[in-house]
């Protein structure tokens, strides 16, 4: 596009923006015009991110971790900012023996005021150990493929949506908020590409159900900007776009692509794992999620606020990679301790 062009486009932009009076400083302001040039629609201004590493980054580990280190991301995380963090899971310990000390991880998290720590259950059982542990928080998982479902908790989709019927319903009694998830939402290992319409309708059911947010998972990470963007537009015409979250793997390196298409569509919560940890023991391949310190230096570079310390989230990413013994999913951790040792500054923006 030609200069004067661009700037054609970019005065309405500037104009709008300061009639709504929406942005503060100048900076802001350019960043958000250009947001306005570029992509023809508002990005949030404002983004949660919910940190699944303890949880879904951990649950795929093969080696055992102890639980003090589990404890420790989980108060790191919390230091650098993030206000919602995943804590663990409260599934059988001989489907996901990784997490089997849930109850001692989430009564030794010391909880720090205003952070939400969910947790995951996939059945009743689940809820009341929870519930017993403390939790204030819990997430119930579906899938769009029946394949998958079958295979990560031992039901059909339908099956799945009754039992989740009687978790929520008592989880309300005990006054426990409730998320849900829909995995397999673009695509299943097992069954290959997923419509749109299949993850939106299960979307549709856990948010009847009484679910306050769905995530939706693109759990073996095959989703492109082409892809997740036609489930979500799918999704929006089910439930409303507030109550949307992403779930974007890495697998074949398109997650902050797809969370960026997100974003273009009004979502403004997003899950990721600090060091991109993860994948699914249920889904053979997949990597971990789009890495936290890869999404921060996303919404960073265009003033969007998330309330992260990239530094402090660095440091965690280390201390994580440290205590299992592997290299960083992610790419912004990597260049960031890279430019560290060389004492270079880094192009990041606060
Ligand atoms: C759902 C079940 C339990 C069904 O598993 P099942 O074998 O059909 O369950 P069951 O009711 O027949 O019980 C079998 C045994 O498990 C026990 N049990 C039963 N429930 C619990 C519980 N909650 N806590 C502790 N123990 C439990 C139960 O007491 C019994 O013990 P036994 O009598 O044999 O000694 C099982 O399939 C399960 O735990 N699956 C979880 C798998 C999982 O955690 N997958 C990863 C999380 S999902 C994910 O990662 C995707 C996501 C969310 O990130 C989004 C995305 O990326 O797509």
């Amino acid at each position: 596009m030609s200069f004067s062009r661009s700037l054609a486009r970019l005065i309405p932009a500037v104009k709008e923006t300061i009639r709504n009076g929406q942005f503060l400083s100048q900076e802001r302001l350019l960043v958000t015009s250009a947001q306005g040039v570029l992509f023809g629609g508002e990005l949030p201004g404002r983004v949660t991110i919910v940190e699944v590493g303890p949880r879904d980054g951990l649950q795929n580990e093969k080696q055992a971790i102890p639980t003090r280190t589990k404890v420790e991301l989980i108060d790191r995380l919390g230091r650098a900012g993030l206000k919602v963090i995943e804590a663990t899971s409260f599934v059988s310990p001989k489907w996901v023996p990784q997490l089997a000390d849930s109850t001692e991880v989430f009564q030794q998290i010391p909880k720090r005021p205003h952070i939400r720590y969910p947790v995951l259950t996939p059945n009743l059982k689940g809820l009341q150990r929870a519930i017993a542990a403390g939790a204030k928080e819990v997430a119930i998982f579906a899938a769009a493929s029946e394949t998958f479902s079958q295979r990560n908790i031992n039901c059909s989709i339908a099956e799945s949506l009754k039992r989740f019927e009687e978790v929520v319903e008592v989880a309300k009694e005990a006054q426990v908020a409730v998320r849900g998830y829909v995995s397999c939402v673009v695509g299943c290992p097992y069954e290959g590409a997923i419509a749109p319409a299949a993850a939106a309708d299960v979307a549709a059911r856990l948010y009847g159900l009484g679910c306050y947010e769905v995530s939706m998972g693109d759990t073996n990470g095959v989703g492109t900007p082409a892809t997740v963007a036609a489930m979500f537009k799918e999704c929006a015409n089910a439930i409303p776009v507030k109550a949307i979250a992403a779930h974007m793997h890495d697998t074949y390196g398109q997650g902050c692509s797809n969370v960026l298409t997100a974003l273009q569509m009004g979502i403004s919560t997003i899950d990721s794992s600090i060091a991109g940890l993860g994948g699914c023991p249920y889904s053979p391949g997949a990597s971990g999620n789009v890495a936290t310190e890869d999404v921060v230096y996303l919404l960073s570079g265009f003033g969007i606020e998330h309330g992260v310390d990239m530094d402090s989230l660095v440091d965690t990413s280390a201390f994580i990679c440290k205590a299992l013994g592997r290299s960083s999913g992610s790419h912004v951790a990597q260049a960031m301790l890279a430019a560290r040792q060389r004492k270079e500054p880094t192009a990041m923006m606060s």
